[in-house]
Order: C-alpha cells, then structure tokens, then sequence
C-alpha cells in the first residue's frame, strides 16, 4: 500500500470557464496555464506520481514543451493511470478538496466525480470532491486564482 499527495494552483485570467477534473465549468475568468489548466488533475497526477516515487507532472509534461500547450489534462492522468498498473497498483481511493471563493464547487462535483472514475476506471464512490473557500484571505480570498490538493492510495494488486 502506498500513499500519496498533490497541490497545484493556477492563476485565473481571461476566459469564460475552467476545466476542472475535466468538466466545464462556466465561469466569468479562465485559468492561466500551459495546458488546459485542470487544477484539479493536475493534483491528482501529482499524488498519483508521488505515490510511486516517480517525481512530479512537470518531469513527465515539462511546461517548456510546446507539445503540452493547450493540451487536455486527461492525457496527463492518463499516462499516471498507465504507470499505476503497470507498477503492479490499483487505485484504493483519492480524495480532492478546491480551494476559492467563486466558482461554487459543490453543484459540479459529481459530475467531476463520475468523469474521474472513467478516466481511473474505478467507482465514482471512491473519488471523494470537497471545495473550501480560504475565507477571504490570501490569493484564493482575493479571488486570483485557484488551489488544488489531492491524496490517494494505492493498492498492491
Ligand atoms: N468554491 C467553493 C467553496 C466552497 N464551497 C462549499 O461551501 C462550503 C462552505 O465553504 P467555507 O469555505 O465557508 O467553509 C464548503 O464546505 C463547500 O461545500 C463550494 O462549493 N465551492
Ligand atoms: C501541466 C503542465 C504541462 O506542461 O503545465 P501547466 O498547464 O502550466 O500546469 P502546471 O500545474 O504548472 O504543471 C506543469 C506542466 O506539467
């Protein structure tokens, strides 16, 4: 059994809806990113990596690659499901917490839910999506951006 964790943050800026665990969620800002700037999957991969020891997204999609702009995160998770089997794991579970003022998370979450079990092939009942504002305070507070943490374990099969 092995665990891991994720945090990733990305800037809002102009737009009209973020990708978040690859639902789109209209909103009046966009992320600012690379890539599709999933907050959300990028944490994940980042737990899913550390939980195998295998470094960070970075290493494996470095953000000096111009392959990766404006690519759809999914590949992303996608290549950390690939490294997960194919080091003899099987997801147990992972549990998700957003952290901004606005959007509201809460009415997406089961749609990111069931769209990250597709993806992981497992149960939405074992993806857990909880979202906190920061109370006003700092960047989140302010309303500059978005923050992310992940956490999973993985599971010797
Ligand atoms: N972006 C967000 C932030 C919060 N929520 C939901 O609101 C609840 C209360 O948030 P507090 O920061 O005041 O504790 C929180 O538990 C979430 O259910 C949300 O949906 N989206
Ligand atoms: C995802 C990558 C892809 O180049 O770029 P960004 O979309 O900027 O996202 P970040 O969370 O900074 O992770 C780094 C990169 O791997």
């Amino acid at each position: 059994m092995r665990i891991g964790s994720g945090f990733d943050v990305h800037a809002f800026g102009p737009g009209d809806h973020l990708m978040l665990g690859n639902i789109r969620v209209p909103f009046d800002q966009g992320f600012v990113a690379h890539s599709d700037g999933d907050v959300l999957i990028h944490a994940i991969c980042d737990a899913l990596l550390g939980a195998l020891a295998l470094g960070d997204i970075g290493r494996h999609f470095p953000p000096s690659d111009p392959q990766w702009a404006g690519c759809d995160s999914v590949v992303f998770l996608s290549h950390c499901h690939q490294l997960i089997q194919e080091h003899g794991y099987v997801l147990g579970n992972l549990d998700c917490t957003l952290i901004a003022e606005q959007p509201k998370i809460t009415p997406h979450a089961p749609a990111m839910q069931q769209r990250l079990a597709v993806i992981l092939g497992i149960q939405p009942t074992q993806i857990s999506i909880k979202a906190t504002t920061s109370e006003r305070l700092g960047f989140t507070g302010r309303g500059e951006g978005m923050a992310a943490q992940a956490t999973c374990l993985l599971l010797k099969q």
